[in-house]
């Protein structure tokens, strides 16, 4: 049967990216993805909105909702501090199985830990399963309906911080309204939009970084 994109995304990343460059892996996604497949990656241009609020955090404790097959994974990963950690949630089991390998052939499987499963499940066994008191930095780009729900779910788990910062992919396209509201409305946030495009595409997108307050 015919290969899925994330499988032909993987191959492309072992046959033109070099093993334990994570520069490389990201280019070689990016030129699959505007000159052959598109696929839902934050992309290059949001990507470097992404790698600025990483750099300027330096974040010890990450958390990404939404794997997919692991872009934005490599993208921050590679920015971090040594030590410091990421932990990577994706309910899907295939395309689970295409991120750890493009997170390894990045080499920075020693930073990432991708656990297999839903977010609303995993939000509340942080603390205990994983050691983890608060998160400095969380990036959101799971379905777009359950940005809200998990940042309320975090709020709750008093797994935010006075300081940790929310960015969120989409909230243009496809658009997150519930959550913009929230975090642009709550006193609990001090908001900003930056303003880009959709990866690969002229349509417009952004990023939005939240910071809570406490
Ligand atoms: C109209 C329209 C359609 C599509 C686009 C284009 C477009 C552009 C983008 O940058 C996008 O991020 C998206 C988008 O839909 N992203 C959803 C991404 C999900 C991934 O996360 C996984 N996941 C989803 N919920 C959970 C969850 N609870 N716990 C754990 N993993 C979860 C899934 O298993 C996927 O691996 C779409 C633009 C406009
Ligand atoms: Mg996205």
């Amino acid at each position: 049967t015919r290969s899925t994109r994330p499988q032909r995304l993987l191959k492309v990343v072992q046959k033109h990216a070099t093993r334990g460059d994570p520069q490389s892996v990201i280019s070689a996604i990016d030129h699959f993805c505007r000159h052959s497949e598109w696929a839902m990656n934050v992309g290059d241009e949001k990507g470097s909105i992404l790698d600025s609020v990483v750099s300027e955090l330096n974040p010890e404790k990450v958390l990404e909702l939404g794997t997919y097959c692991g872009y934005s994974t490599v993208r921050i990963a590679r920015l971090l501090p040594p030590g410091a950690r990421l932990i990577t949630l994706e309910f899907n089991a295939d395309y689970a199985a295409i991120a750890r390998q493009v997170i390894a052939w990045a080499g920075l499987e020693d930073k990432v830990q991708l656990v297999e499963g839903a977010s609303e499940d995993w939000i509340p066994r942080m603390k205990e399963h994983f050691g983890i008191e608060t998160f400095d930095f969380v990036f959101l780009d799971h379905w777009k309906d359950r940005y809200l729900p998990d940042t309320k779910l975090m709020e709750d788990c008093g797994l935010l911080r006075k300081g940790t910062v929310l960015l969120a992919d989409n909230v243009i396209c496809p658009g997150v309204p519930d959550y913009l509201e929230y975090v642009r409305n709550s006193l609990s946030y001090k908001s900003y939009y930056f303003k880009s495009h959709l990866e690969y595409t002229k349509a417009e997108d952004g990023l939005e970084k939240s910071v809570f307050l406490g």
